[in-house]
């Protein structure tokens, strides 16, 4: 995100220093610097103006006085015909209808039910009815764009974004000449040091008129595939780009999942989730066997009368080695059945060249490759509709990801058979559960990190030092809030992971939850090269010859004046290496600002032996306060401790249920379903999963409720807010009412009379009574 500083420059340059007083240009001395150093150091970074978000797109329709949807229009029919259907599917049309009618909404339908007519519809609706664009955020963008955009009916134009954009297709976008704009989540909020400004600033889009979310559940940490920058999407879409309506589309989601994408989504009535159907199609037979020789039970399952005659099948296996092992034995023992030797079966992992994995998946696409042996990296996003078999040779780590996969059978409402090996042993079950273990965080790392995240600042001795002159001046006392308005700060990726020992994720993860933390500790920006060697091949000599140029490259001035005042000898020095987001921060310049001038010394410098300026060290770059006291530290660590240790018991919730439930239906041995299967057993199987996707847990029903309380904080915070049309609230000023906190503008003595509203939510966390009225005010006014 592109931040302008209130002042684009306030470090006090030698020229400037004269006119500052005494007091503020002593600190406590650190090495023997010159006292200019320390003015040139010692200043408070101000305060950030982000660019405002663009207003939201008014609806196509307006609700009802009783503020339901309307009635579907003639129009929209006519648009569905225009799109090459002639009905509606189920869910589709009261989808449809809330998009045109500007409400968020989630839904979860089963592979192949439909879910892309709910965004493509209103997309062309939109873009008919004025120059808008539709974003849709898939993870499959990056795969395979060109799969994605030939899957569009031909009057919906389309685009996607990626780093190697022509300046023709960019300006297609920012003309408005493409009316559904396809992206990746990480092109959009950046992260693992890909996607950074690809998309156009809001400022250059044409209006945004709703945001489609696939794979929605990669919002929630409930869900099976929860992916970190998924989390901060809905909020970069509405705070950056004003999008205000959220679709979510998934296949997968249980009750508590779906209510949870539903409070990212911000929707808040019942009917914004559309719950239709998350259960296994009809035409999947299902079974399970508990084998003590796997290999040799796969072989004879695949030659049997259920598999034996299926042209496409993926075996699934959990790790990489096994898919290249599993194919070969099939190879060997498939011989001369169905398909010569060289198409019968080959492995697929996200460990092979791109080459090599485009190679496998055309060959099975064209039906001229039988069975794909894989991780679970193949299958996304695979446009083939015939798919008649699935195995699963290890056990899926949730129903949820079960589900997805065998999903991918028979998609076009043939008969399809999937079948699943479930270790007699438990071997599978320990290895998902260390694989959970793996993952989590122990409270000691969390703190290595947080120290890294908020190392202190000097804002509040310098504050301090301020206020001392101006009260020795005016007799006033300070006041006592917090006085860092953040610092841009940079960890390297690579030297964290090893430090703390967790995945690059990991760390990404707990980023994100300091971010999505209502006193929004960290804010995140694209990851970075944060260290700068400057290498003089002239010596010595020639870098005091850059020093005497800080004049055209004030960041130079400022890291040698740093190096002085820890005492360093800056004489005999022809390198320097600093981290420049440290020296950016410490001056209150653009960080692109100051690399820009750096990057210049290489040019600037005359001519003779060269100087060259290197960045290197790929980063996590964010803004983060500096003066947390201890107390503080320790309530963030254990609020990202607890985050991590419900995320454990969530993923081992999930594991130990659907190993429980595989395990009561499954048969003894594959010879039992080699060639016929009982009938009963695939449907208790089919039961049970629709048991788990329709049961809320306990914290699903925990949302639940908390959605029903919303509604009623919303509609007590609209009564109050019209009882006193004539009087202006901030949301926190209502906040502190519900909560009965007397404040100077809004006295208990005053409006603690009214028990309507006064202390009536004390339960109720206090940022989020902020949020809901905020958003009341919002649409009072
Ligand atoms: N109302 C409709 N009438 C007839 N066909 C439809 C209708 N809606 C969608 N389809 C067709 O159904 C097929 C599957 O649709 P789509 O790809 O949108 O499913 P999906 O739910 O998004 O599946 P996945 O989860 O695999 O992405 C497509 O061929 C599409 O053209």
């Amino acid at each position: 995100m592109e931040c302008v500083l209130k002042f684009r420059c306030f470090v006090f340059f030698p020229a400037a220093s004269s006119n500052v007083k005494e007091e503020q240009q002593c600190p406590e001395k650190e090495g023997d610097g010159d006292p200019k150093d320390e003015v040139l150091l010692n200043v408070i970074r101000p305060d950030y103006e982000r660019p405002a978000a663009p207003p939201p797109m008014e609806p196509l329709y307006q609700l009802g006085e009783d503020g339901k949807v309307q009635e579907t229009p003639a129009e929209v029919h006519a648009a569905l015909k225009e799109l090459g259907y002639g009905s509606f599917r189920a869910g589709q049309e009261e989808a449809i209808m809330r998009i045109l009618s500007g409400l968020s909404t989630l839904v979860v339908l089963s592979t192949g039910m439909g879910k892309s007519l709910c965004y493509q519809l209103p997309a062309y609706m939109y873009a008919q009815r004025s120059q808008s664009i539709t974003l849709v955020i898939s993870p499959l963008v990056s795969l395979m764009d060109d799969q994605v955009l030939s899957g569009l009916p031909g009057n919906l134009k389309a685009a996607c974004i990626h780093s190697n954009m022509t300046m023709k297709q960019r300006e297609a976008v920012k003309s408005g000449q493409v009316c559904v704009l396809l992206l990746s989540p990480e092109a959009l909020v950046g992260g693992g040091g890909s996607g950074s400004g690809c998309l156009p600033s809001a400022q250059e889009l044409p209006p945004v008129a709703f945001a489609c979310i696939d794979e929605a559940h990669c919002v929630s940490e409930w869900s099976h595939n929860f992916r970190p920058c998924y989390l901060r999407l809905c909020k970069v879409l509405r705070e950056r780009l004003g999008v205000k309506c959220l679709l979510g589309l998934t296949a997968t989601a249980t009750l508590s999942t779906a209510l949870d994408i539903a409070r990212h989504l911000d929707i808040t009535d019942r009917e914004g989730i559309a719950v239709r159907s998350a259960a296994v199609p009809p035409n999947l037979c299902l079974s399970v066997s508990m084998d003590r020789e796997k290999d040799q039970a796969l072989v004879s399952l695949l030659k049997g009368d259920r598999f034996g005659c299926l042209d496409s099948i993926i075996v699934y296996c959990t790790r990489r080695e096994e898919t290249t092992r599993v194919s070969a034995l099939l190879r060997t023992c498939l011989q001369g059945i169905r398909k010569p030797l060289k198409w019968q079966a080959e492995s697929y992992h996200a460990g092979l060249s791109a080459s090599e994995r485009r190679r496998v998946q055309n060959n099975f696409m064209c039906g001229e490759l039988r069975i794909v042996v894989a991780t679970v990296a193949f299958g996304m996003g695979l446009d083939k509709s015939d798919v008649r078999g699935i195995v699963h040779y290890n056990m899926p780590k949730s129903f949820e990801s079960y589900v997805q996969e065998i999903g991918r059978a028979g998609r076009d409402g043939e008969p399809a058979h999937c079948h699943l090996f479930l270790d007699p042993e438990g071997g599978d079950l320990h290895e998902l559960r260390r694989h959970i273990y793996a993952d989590t965080v122990d409270y000691y790392t969390v703190k290595k990190l947080v120290q890294k995240v908020f190392p202190p600042c000097k804002c509040k001795q310098i504050h301090k030092r301020q206020q001392a002159l101006v009260r020795e001046e005016e007799g006033s006392d300070w006041p006592s809030e917090r006085v860092c308005h953040t610092h841009e700060r940079a960890i390297p990726i690579d030297e964290t992971v090893e430090a703390l020992d967790i995945t690059e994720e990991g760390v990404e993860t707990l980023l994100c939850y300091l971010e999505l933390h209502p006193q929004r500790f960290v804010e995140l920006l694209h990851p970075t090269l944060s260290v700068c060697k400057i290498s003089c091949y002239g010596g010595p000599k020639q870098l005091q010859r850059i020093t005497k140029l800080y004049e055209i490259c004030p960041p130079v001035a400022v890291v040698l004046a740093r190096m002085r005042m820890a005492g360093e000898r800056v004489e005999s020095c022809d390198q320097l290496e600093f981290d420049v987001v440290e020296v950016a921060d410490t001056m209150g310049w653009q960080l692109s600002l100051v690399k820009r001038g750096l990057r210049q010394l290489q040019w600037s410098t005359g001519k003779g032996v060269g100087v060259q300026v290197e960045f290197s060290s790929i980063s996590f770059y964010f803004r983060s306060y500096g003066d947390l006291g201890d107390d503080e530290m320790d309530k963030v660590c254990q609020f990202l401790h607890n985050r991590v240790q419900n995320q454990e018991r969530t993923q081992l919730y999930q594991l130990s249920t659907s190993f429980k439930a595989f395990k009561s239906v499954a048969y003894h041995s594959v010879s039992s379903c080699i060639d016929d299967l009982e009938e009963s057993r695939s449907v208790e199987l089919k039961k049970l999963l629709s048991e788990y996707f329709e049961k809320r847990r306990e914290r699903g029903q925990a949302l639940a409720s908390l959605l029903d309380w919303e509604n009623q904080i919303r509609a007590d915070i609209r009564s109050f807010l019209s009882h006193r049309s004539d009087e202006k609230f901030s949301g926190r000023a209502v906040a502190r009412i519900l909560h009965g906190i007397s404040s100077p503008c809004f006295p208990a003595q005053v409006y603690g009379r009214d028990r309507r509203y006064w202390r009536k939510y004390i339960q109720f966390d206090f940022n989020q009574i902020i949020r809901l009225a905020t958003q009341e005010i919002i649409r009072f006014k």
